[in-house]
């Protein structure tokens, strides 16, 4: 398939970040970390507890500053040449790109047309490429919509080829007006017409709304009557096959809709069991070596997304044999989220300098034989099964037992394990085997879920299912390009963006007690140490109590008149170390090109993340663990993207930046600690504290008085919500149940 000619100019390159300043920056840090902690040890005897419990909480915040020095050390990520692919590559492998999709209302039909236009127009072969979009909420009203775009991307994809158009989104594409070109030009025209028939589209899905009529017009939607969400057969339909065909037909791939069978009393994994059935279909009728895997709140920005990971696949000299996934970097269009950026930029790369980037849900190419449990220990140099492999992977009875008792769905397996797929020629001869794969318990006894696609047990599934994947010793690629490959859609308004956090972080914490736990087998599986503690660093959400107890001491200090911290030259070491913290953070900022402004915003938008949708997702655990309750997947609702009728705001919009509360628990401890330290400060004002405190050496002063002003910045929407109405204030019982937490907290302080 590739041209063997390793004389040619490669088709990607690794890049290496290492940089020695920022090292020593590290080293620093933890310098100062260790020598405060070790002063902190030498005088226990001569303090009080709070002495005691911040030495705790210092000893939490060194030991992940540690863990991430240690993923921080090495960065790297891996750069793509799709320039060169065609004069290495003759003929392009297949790619299945899956789009899951579950709720029609907090799913807008319209995002997933968007996503899925996105994915048909990439610059790929279209006899190369499928579409699987999978519905979780069984809506005709998305299958319509699917229907529906399948008619515009006849349009939509030629034009986007004829043009090379960048963006390959039509709502993202529309919303600036075409410049530099002469009226009535082709491409003018062309535009027009293109711009119109969106918006036709935009209108009919939006008109077919909430219309009950939809079932009853064609025989169809005849699948979609009398089901429930959670309660229907399979359905599986192909929107669109492309036969060859001729013109502009040809251009547009196969579009194919599903929806697994669900049934109440069944367990359905959520995300996770969409993926599998994804992969199972998709297996049956194109089954692609590649999969190409995007949620429906996110598209393809960049038209050569594919070529992209496919270069790193195809270079021999990076021994294609080790990269299971290419994961690209995730940014977002409709919201500030420059801190959770910085992130995957730095940590993201570090770790993709160890052994690869995490699988983080979306934006990511999976090859399917690693899917399918193969380990690089089965494969020869070439890539091919190894003997032991064949006899141990290959007998139809085991096959059977681990995939399923579909005979069609082992032949396919066998095919993708033996990279020799042969897809289907006519999609719609494999509907009736892919109905049977999608049985609820279809799955029962295999191993689907537990070594095979991606694995249950933990509502992150993408990191649980990216561990399960290192273990076996595979390396992954990270590809972080300057334009984003991908854009998605972050929840908007703060109670829904604390849920997605909550969520992520119960599902982080859930890993560690599943079977896949990076603590067990800590020197027998095939994951690298580091990489270990790559997948360790999630425990940090743990971090929420030492953050809890940190934001609150101060105020404690003052109202009990004891010292925080340590006098002369240690106050210096410490006052250094919260300096050098700010100033390496401030950078990496800086760095990306992101504002001082943005900077303290994430500042406090992980202080309250920790200490509410982090903390709460340790009940969530808890309550799991004593059996109480079972995690669930709590989908984020989207909004949709304005579209070209709409104006031409590029932005958020401008009321999105505004905090906006509402009665959950989620904002009870951040005004719990605003009113606990709004307390201390004037009591420490007017001079009230306690003041018999017997140790000279222990009262509390400005350096206490100056954290707790320091945290009321961290904690400022709380403290501007004291005094706001409606949904940017605090509610009422909010304020009522915090206000009865501090007063406690104040007595039982002085
Ligand atoms: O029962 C379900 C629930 C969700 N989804 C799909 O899963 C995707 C992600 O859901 P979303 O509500 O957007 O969650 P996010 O928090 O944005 O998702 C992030 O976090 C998830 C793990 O918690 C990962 O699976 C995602 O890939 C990752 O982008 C969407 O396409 C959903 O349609 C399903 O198909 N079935
Ligand atoms: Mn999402």
């Amino acid at each position: 398939m590739a041209d063997s000619s390793l004389s040619l100019p490669p088709l990607c390159e690794r890049i290496s970040y290492a940089n020695y300043f920022l090292r020593a920056v590290y080293l620093t840090i933890l310098g100062l970390f260790f020598s405060l902690l070790s002063h902190r040890i030498r005088h226990m005897s001569e303090y009080d507890t709070v002495w005691r419990v911040a030495f705790f909480c210092e000893t939490c915040f060194s030991l992940v500053c540690l863990l991430i020095t240690c993923l921080k050390w090495s960065p790297a990520d891996t750069k793509p040449f799709p320039d060169r692919l065609d004069e290495r590559v003759h003929d392009l492998p297949s790619v299945d790109m899956f789009v899951p999709t579950a709720d029609p209302v907090r799913e807008p039909p319209i995002m997933v047309v968007d996503t899925v236009l996105s994915l048909l127009a990439v610059n790929y072969p279209a006899n190369r490429l499928a579409c699987y979009v999978s519905d979780d909420g069984c809506s005709p009203l998305t299958y319509f919509s699917l229907k529906e775009a399948s008619k515009f991307a006849k349009i939509w994809v030629p034009f986007c080829k004829k043009y090379n158009i960048r963006v390959r989104a039509p709502f993202r594409y529309f919303l600036n007006p075409i410049s530099d070109v002469t009226e009535g030009s082709e491409f003018s025209k062309d535009w027009e017409t293109t711009k119109r028939e969106y918006q036709k589209l935009s209108r009919k899905v939006e008109d077919a709304t909430g219309d009950s009529h939809l079932l009853d017009v064609e025989d169809d939607f005849e699948a979609f009557s009398n089901t429930k969400s959670n309660d229907h057969s399979t359905i599986v339909k192909v929107v669109w096959e492309n036969k060859g065909g001729v013109g502009d037909e040809k251009e547009v791939p196969h579009i194919v809709y599903i929806s697994r069978e669900k049934r109440p009393n069944y367990l359905h994994h959520q995300k996770c069991g969409a993926m599998n059935f994804l992969a199972r279909v998709s297996g049956l009728m194109t089954n692609a070596p590649y999969i190409l895997n995007v949620d429906c709140d996110m598209y393809a920005n960049d038209a050569d997304v594919v070529r992209q990971a496919i270069c790193i696949f195809l270079e021999k000299s990076l021994n294609p044999k080790h990269c299971a996934f290419v994961q690209f970097l995730q940014e977002f269009y409709d919201s500030n989220t420059s801190q959770i950026v910085v992130l995957q930029s730095y940590l993201g790369r570090g770790i993709a300098g160890i052994q690869g980037p995490i699988y983080i849900g979306s934006g990511c190419v999976h090859t399917r034989r690693v899917m399918y449990g193969l380990s690089p220990d089965d494969l020869e140099g070439d890539g091919s099964l190894s003997l032991v492999a064949t006899r141990e992977f290959l007998v139809e009875d085991s096959l059977a037992r681990r995939f399923g008792n579909s005979k069609e769905m082992v032949k396919s397996v066998v095919g993708a394990i033996q990279r020799n797929p042969n897809p289907q020629n006519i999609l719609t001869n494999s509907i009736e085997a892919a109905q049977e794969v999608g049985h609820c318990h279809y799955e029962y006894q295999t191993s689907w879920g537990n070594t095979i696609g991606w694995l249950y047990d933990s509502v992150a599934e993408d990191l649980n299912t990216s561990i399960g994947i290192h273990s076996r010793g595979w390396t992954s690629s990270y590809i972080s390009p300057d334009t984003p490959a991908f854009l998605g859609s972050m929840p908007q308004g703060v109670p829904e963006a604390l849920l997605q956090q909550r969520r992520w972080a119960t599902g982080w914490i859930e890993i560690l007690f599943n079977k896949q736990s990076p603590l067990r087998g800590m020197f027998c599986k095939k994951i690298r140490f580091r990489q270990r503690l790559a997948y360790l660093c999630i425990i940090t959400s743990l971090r929420s109590i030492p953050e809890l107890i940190y934001c609150l001491l101060p105020a404690y200090c003052l109202l009990h008149n004891s010292a925080l911290f340590p006098k002369g030259t240690y106050l210096g070491i410490t006052i250094t170390l919260v300096g050098m913290h700010c100033l390496y953070t401030l950078w990496e900022f800086v760095n990306l090109g992101y504002s001082v402004q943005s900077w303290l915003v994430s500042q406090s938008v992980w202080r309250i993340v920790a200490t509410s949708s982090w903390l709460f997702s340790i009940f969530d655990i808890t309550l799991k663990l004593l059996g109480i309750s079972e995690t669930v997947f709590i989908i984020t609702k989207k909004t949709v993207p304005a579209g070209p009728s709409e104006g031409e705001d590029d932005g958020p919009n401008s009321d999105s930046s505004k905090f906006e509360f509402d009665g959950s628990l989620h904002f009870l401890p951040g005004t719990f600690i605003v009113l606990v330290n709004l307390a201390a400060l004037a009591v420490f004002t007017v001079g009230l504290q306690r003041s018999s405190y017997s140790h000279g050496r222990g009262s509390s002063g400005m350096a206490e008085a100056c954290v707790c002003v320091l945290v009321m910045m961290l904690f400022f929407p709380f403290l501007k919500g004291l005094f706001e109405k409606g949904k940017y204030g605090i509610p009422l019982s909010t304020l009522s149940k915090a206000g009865f937490l501090a007063v406690l907290f104040v007595v039982f302080s002085v």
